[in-house]
């Protein structure tokens, strides 16, 4: 039977942040039961208790490195939704270990508190820089995909289907370069693009929501789903920008990052050669394959092929005008731009 989010009793780790917060409002319209926030700072649940003012959800402070606190989270819910995560990738880059021990042994709790206390689904967030990945953040994002897949491989006929979501940027999230565009514009200062030429996949918080929802009620057990994605180059993006707020389109280019890649990729050909088209998502099973030695060894599967990954470059592209209609749907830019022509309206009178 497909769960549903009516009446379901559930633990959002990392629940203060952007997705977190966007999915605890969605829990709570759609009629869950419970809804616990796992997450460690007081002071944003303190925020989010008086913004919510709702009896449904239950704050719970504490780490996911800590497997005792996340089992205690999760005794009683029936899913877990886990977007905890150290995701920034310059402070992944200075500090690996730390992010070994949030984004890896942290989810590995999480799968274990889920087990023992037979949760039905969970659902892991990842992001496309886990693909081939070049910084710390990335790496560690994509051994957790690799936790979650070998749960279902050493557990057939667990209770409890570990899935995960991967996906690109999501716009306007805590700390990415829209607000930050949105600020240098408010200031009058130039907007900093690191290389015009570079691309990213372009998602919003509630489409991946909407991906996350569909992989906890249709997802197996070691499911990647994928949501597609459309791309822009950061150009386009400071440029579309700079239209919507009718600025000059002043910029200076600061050159590539430390641990940055020119595009991102969400699916490997490897992946792609196994992936079920489910129109607006990809559904990437997990190779359950035998991992016993012999097998390994001697039984590849050579229809297995794909030509090409799918990455933020070959994916399709948004021009400035598409990602100006973007911009514009957005609830952060929209507020902005009423600010702006409030101010320009009271300077007028
Ligand atoms: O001053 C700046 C800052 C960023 N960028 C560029 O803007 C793009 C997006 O940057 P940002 O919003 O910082 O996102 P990413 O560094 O791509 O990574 C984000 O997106 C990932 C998903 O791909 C998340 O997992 C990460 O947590 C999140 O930091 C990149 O091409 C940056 O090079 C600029 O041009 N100028």
């Amino acid at each position: 039977m497909t769960p549903s989010l009516a009446n379901g009793r559930f633990l959002i780790t990392g629940g203060t942040g952007s997705f977190g917060q966007t999915m605890v409002d969605r829990l709570l319209s759609t009629g869950a039961a419970e809804v616990r926030v796992l997450s460690r700072d007081e002071s944003k649940q303190d925020a989010m208790r008086l913004r919510l003012r709702d009896d449904r959800v239950r704050y719970y402070v504490g780490d996911v490195r800590d497997l005792d606190t996340v089992s205690k989270a999760s005794r009683g819910v029936q899913f877990v939704f886990h977007a905890a995560a150290l995701k920034q990738v310059p402070s992944c880059e200075f500090f690996p270990l730390e992010a070994v021990r949030t984004n890896i042994l942290g989810s590995a709790n999480v799968a274990d508190a889920a087990v023992q206390n037979g949760v039905e689904a969970v659902v892991f967030l990842s992001t496309d820089k886990a693909v081939y990945p070049v910084n710390a953040m990335g790496m560690s994002k994509g051994l957790m995909e690799k936790v979650a897949q070998a749960h279902t491989r050493n557990n057939p006929g667990a209770r409890t289907r570990i899935c995960i979501v991967r996906y690109g940027n999501v716009m306007c999230s805590r700390g990415s370069v829209i607000p930050l565009f949105l600020d240098q514009i408010g200031n009058g200062v130039p907007l900093t693009v690191t290389d015009p030429e570079m691309t990213r996949f372009l998602m919003s918080l509630p489409e991946s929501v909407e991906l996350v929802e569909h992989a906890f009620q249709h997802g197996r057990s070691g499911d990647i789903f994928i949501k597609k994605a459309r791309a822009c180059t950061i150009g386009d993006l400071a440029t579309a920008m700079c239209n919507l707020f009718e600025v000059p389109a002043k910029i200076e280019v600061l050159g590539i990052r430390h641990g940055e890649k020119l595009h991102e990729t969400l699916a490997s050909q490897e992946e792609l050669a196994r992936a079920e088209d489910l129109g607006q998502f990809l559904r990437v099973p997990v190779d359950s394959r035998d991992l016993n030695y012999s097998l390994y060894f001697e039984e590849g599967d050579p229809r297995r092929h794909h030509p090409w990954d799918y990455t933020s470059h070959n994916a399709e592209r948004l021009d400035v005008t598409d990602v100006m209609r973007l911009l514009d749907t957005l609830p952060e830019v929209r507020a902005r731009l009423t600010e702006v022509m409030d101010l320009a309206g009271a300077g007028r009178a």
